[in-house]
């Protein structure tokens, strides 16, 4: 029997191309089913394949998912230029004399030299590895059975890998806006642009956006930026970029947006009664897991507003031949790395269902990509205080230390905190130039519970930031 892949609508506008093939005979019945090819369904895939197992997998839009194409990679393209930009200002008098203007659109086509050939790439990819790679939205029929393009397939294991989308925003005018796929492939950088939420996103946006020209408005309904940070932390960088020219309005509710003339009108507040003129709105407003599509009523599996609810094995908590990995599980982050620690333990744990392998999330980092960056892994002073554990907090001004007072930064900061004998690290956080980098040294440390003492008896390559970390665990 052959069947021919059908070429879905993606989620969200896209240019990227969904390559149409004849997929040989297959057939009804697979050792494992895997729903959405982002880095879970793929991690997931490539696994089980690989282990000898009979494996499809099927997207409803391009493959690759959001961390390639419209997400970590696309974003850190942008960056640079960006990055640039903000280091040249900082270094303006200090051997600098202009200001670096970037060209949106070179920077776009080259952001497009990344992102165009994944789909293709990674769909071929996935089959030569012996996947049986299909394309279409899946859809349960049963507790084992999903329908893909009108045929119906049964599995072993159905993997839920389908990942979270743009929050849809319910006030007036709210189709006017743009989510992270739109901004990350727009044509032209708007002369003014609104971004609506105060977390990663809309962060990492307005660093983007304003570095490379635009003129930038942030509106947080709340009255913080990036919850789950460090607040100190979280609160400088808000001064950082409110100095370099950003607007960062918090308790400022969007109500309703309208076209005005060719632009876009966005009044917030809590009656409405202010309002800003912009060329581009954009849904940084959080996200919401992709499972309204996936009839799981039909298959008994329980799910809750932050997606599908699984045990610590990933397993779901109501049907034991469905997994959910990555985004779209409701565990504790929504990042990369993760979607690929659950996967491991998700294909560990078909493989061998004895060793009943659960998701540890000790010590894993994230790093909000903002201009400077802000970066964190294990607990926060918080976090310690609320679990009743005895901890000191180290806190470092980073400006006045060589590798940070070399680039004329003037906002940066570290807070460490040990447990109470000084002799673990309990959690990091760093607000400053490399610090994305830096984390990942304090990952190693918290997850592998290396000492102090052993960090103390590394030699560090100088004039690193990394060598200024013996610095920042110690007052
Ligand atoms: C703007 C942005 C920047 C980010 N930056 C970072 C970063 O710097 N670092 C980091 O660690 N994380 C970052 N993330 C998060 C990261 O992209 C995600 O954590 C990661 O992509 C999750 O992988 P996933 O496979 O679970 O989901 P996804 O990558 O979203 O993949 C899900 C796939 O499922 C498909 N799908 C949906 N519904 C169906 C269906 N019914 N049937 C079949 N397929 C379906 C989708 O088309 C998609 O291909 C960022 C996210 C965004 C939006
Ligand atoms: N660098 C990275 O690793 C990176 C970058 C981007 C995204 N991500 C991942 O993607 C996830 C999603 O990012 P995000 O920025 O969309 O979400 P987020 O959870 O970080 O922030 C959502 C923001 O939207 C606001 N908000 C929520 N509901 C709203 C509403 N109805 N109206 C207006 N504002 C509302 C919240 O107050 C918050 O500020 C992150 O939690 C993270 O796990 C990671």
């Amino acid at each position: 029997m052959r069947y021919h892949g059908r070429i879905n609508p993606p989620l969200a506008p896209t240019r990227h191309h969904i390559p149409v093939l004849e997929i040989p005979a297959m057939p009804d019945h697979y050792d494992a089913l895997i729903l959405g090819a982002g880095p879970a369904g793929g991690g997931v895939a490539s696994r089980l394949a690989k282990a000898g197992l009979n494996v499809a997998m099927t997207d409803s839009g391009p493959y690759g998912g959001t961390c390639p194409l419209t997400g970590c990679n696309p974003k850190k393209v942008l960056l640079g230029p960006a990055d640039l930009s903000q280091m040249a200002a900082h270094m303006k008098g200090k051997g600098i004399i202009c200001k670096p203007s970037v060209n949106w659109q070179e920077l776009m086509a080259f952001k497009r030299t990344f992102t165009e050939p994944i789909p293709e790439r990674a769909f071929k990819a996935y089959s030569q590895e012996g996947v049986t790679t299909l394309t279409g939205g899946g859809r349960f029929t049963g507790p084992d059975s999903v329908e893909i393009d009108g045929r119906e397939l049964t599995a072993d294991n159905i993997f839920i890998c389908t990942g979270v989308r743009a929050r849809p925003l319910s006030f007036p005018g709210a189709e006017h806006l743009i989510d992270n796929a739109g901004f990350l492939d727009m044509d032209e950088l708007p002369e003014h642009i609104v971004l609506v939420g105060g977390g990663y996103i809309a962060m990492e946006f307005a660093a983007i956006a304003h570095y490379c020209g635009a003129r930038v408005t942030v509106l947080q309904r709340s009255d913080a930026i990036l919850r789950g940070f460090d607040n100190e932390l979280s609160g400088l960088l808000m001064q950082a970029m409110r100095d370099a020219g950003i607007t960062l309005l918090l308790n400022a509710p969007v109500q309703f947006v309208d076209k005005n003339g060719g632009r876009l009108r966005v009044c917030y507040g809590e009656e409405g009664n202010e309002s800003v003129i912009a060329d581009a709105v954009v849904n940084c407003a959080g996200r919401v897991p992709n499972i309204e599509t996936l009839n799981l009523e039909a298959a008994g599996v329980e799910t809750g507003p932050k997606g599908v609810q699984v045990k610590p094995t990933m397993q779901s908590v109501s049907n034991p031949k469905v997994w959910a990995v990555g985004d779209v599980a409701d565990t504790p982050y929504e990042l990369t790395p993760t979607a690929v620690l659950e996967a491991e333990v998700a294909v560990a744990n078909v493989l061998d269902p004895a060793a009943n392998r659960k998701a540890d999330y000790t010590g894993i980092p994230t790093s909000c990509f903002t201009l400077p960056p802000l970066a964190a892994c294990g607990l926060t002073v918080a976090q310690a205080a609320k679990q009743g554990i005895p901890h000191t907090v180290i806190t470092q001004d980073l400006p006045s230390k060589f590798p940070w007072k070399r680039l004329g930064e003037q906002y940066g900061r570290s807070k460490v905190i040990l447990d109470a004998n000084r002799e673990y690290i309990l959690g990091a956080h760093i607000l400053g130039h490399n610090a994305e980098e830096m984390i990942n040294l304090f990952a190693m440390a918290i997850r592998n519970r290396i000492s102090l003492d052993t960090l103390h008896s590394t030699y560090w390559a100088y004039p690193t930031c990394g060598y200024y970390i013996q610095y920042l665990v110690k007052e």
